[in-house]
């Protein structure tokens, strides 16, 4: 990739740095994150965006987070400093499990080094917050690179794919996810088509998928959101492959509003519906889909286009960042460890036990 989505600059006093990604594609500005309130902000106004990303994100805020303790408070007043940065940038966005996946696994790592160094210094615990924030990042990177490589024989020679929102490389620490397998077979040599959702009503379709493509000078089409049925029809189309913010434990699939439409015209269409996501974005505590809690965002955002008044001022707007796909519609799911054929409990269960 020639841009960073996200990158820590420095030790355990350095700064994480953001890709800004409500000023793409017009602009191109790193934000530097130095304090808890300056990453709620960031997730929450999507500044970054996309499940694994705002995962790898708050997991690098948690070292931020002790960065202004004090040395010599000792170490459970440092963990319970690190709890309470972890439970505010919870509350930031409350749809992709992947957020507070990795809060969770930052702190069960706090409290082993506690336990397994009683008389260690703040500043090694520091290290280790911070060691595990790069290995959670090193991680994503990897199974972004997975997904590609197993999802890439899903795009052959002629392929013509929908995608919605973003779920590429600005939405992780790698490669993307629905956009993985297609870097690799841009990367093979496999010629193909990607036609791209506007993605309404933040236009992460247009504004971002559409630039991370063009960076990587892979063709892509842009699309309103309501001409899929239309391409569709005129047997335009051979699979959607989008990305996941959730997935319950019997594959019911939350990802950005629209998602469902697309799945359920594929369905009507005879055409494959993809979900590409790692074993972070499965949450197999949360049985079925309508369990999803679904991000509420403010009305303003469906009024306006690009900050620009679309609607009359006083009327109501109605705006869920994310849908429901129920498992049925899913063709398959591609994930670092291999492809699911026909998603349900028993056959996630059995893939992520692998
Ligand atoms: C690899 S990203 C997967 C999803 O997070 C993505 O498809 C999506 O819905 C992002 O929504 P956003 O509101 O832009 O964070």
């Amino acid at each position: 990739m020639n841009f960073k989505t996200l990158e820590w600059q420095g030790g355990i006093d350095g700064t994480l740095e953001l890709l800004d990604q409500r000023k793409l594609p017009a602009v191109t500005e790193m934000l530097q994150i130095k304090t808890i309130p300056q990453l709620y902000e960031a997730i929450k106004t999507l500044a970054v965006r996309g499940a694994p990303a705002i995962g790898v994100a708050a997991a690098y805020g948690l070292g931020l987070a002790l960065q202004d303790t004090d040395q010599s408070v000792g170490l459970r007043a440092a963990l319970a400093h690190l709890d309470s940065a972890a439970a505010e940038l919870a509350r930031s966005r409350p749809t992709a499990v992947n957020l507070t996946w990795a809060l969770k696994r930052v702190q069960k790592c706090a409290r082993v080094f506690i336990e397994d160094n009683p008389s260690a210094s703040v500043t090694d615990f520091r290290e280790d917050v911070l060691d595990q924030a790069h290995t959670i990042c090193r991680e994503d990177q990897k199974m972004c690179r997975e997904i590609g490589l197993n999802g890439q024989k899903l795009i052959t020679p002629g392929s013509a794919i929908i995608t919605h929102c973003n779920a590429g490389a600005l939405a992780t620490a790698g490669q993307g996810t629905a956009l993985s397998p297609l870097y690799e077979a841009h990367a093979a040599g496999t010629p193909f088509t990607v036609y791209v959702d506007e993605t309404r009503p933040l236009l992460q379709g247009a504004r971002l998928t559409a630039w991370e493509l063009n960076q990587q000078n892979i063709p892509v089409t842009l699309i309103c959101d309501n001409m899929a049925a239309s391409l569709m029809a005129e047997g335009k189309i051979t699979a959607v492959i989008t990305g996941a913010d959730r997935i319950a434990a019997n594959g019911d699939t939350a990802n950005k509003i629209g998602t469902l439409n697309l799945a359920l015209l594929a369905y009507h269409f005879g055409i494959p519906f993809y979900i590409a996501a790692p074993s972070s974005t499965f949450d197999i505590d949360t049985p079925m889909g309508e369990k999803i809690v679904i991000e509420q965002r403010d009305p303003a955002e469906v009024k306006c286009i690009l900050d620009r008044a679309v609607s009359p001022a006083t009327i109501c707007a109605y705006n869920p960042a994310f849908d429901l796909t129920p498992a049925k519609y899913i063709t398959a799911m591609i994930t670092e460890k291999g492809i699911i054929e026909k998603p349900n409990k028993s056959t996630i269960a059995e893939h992520l036990a692998q």
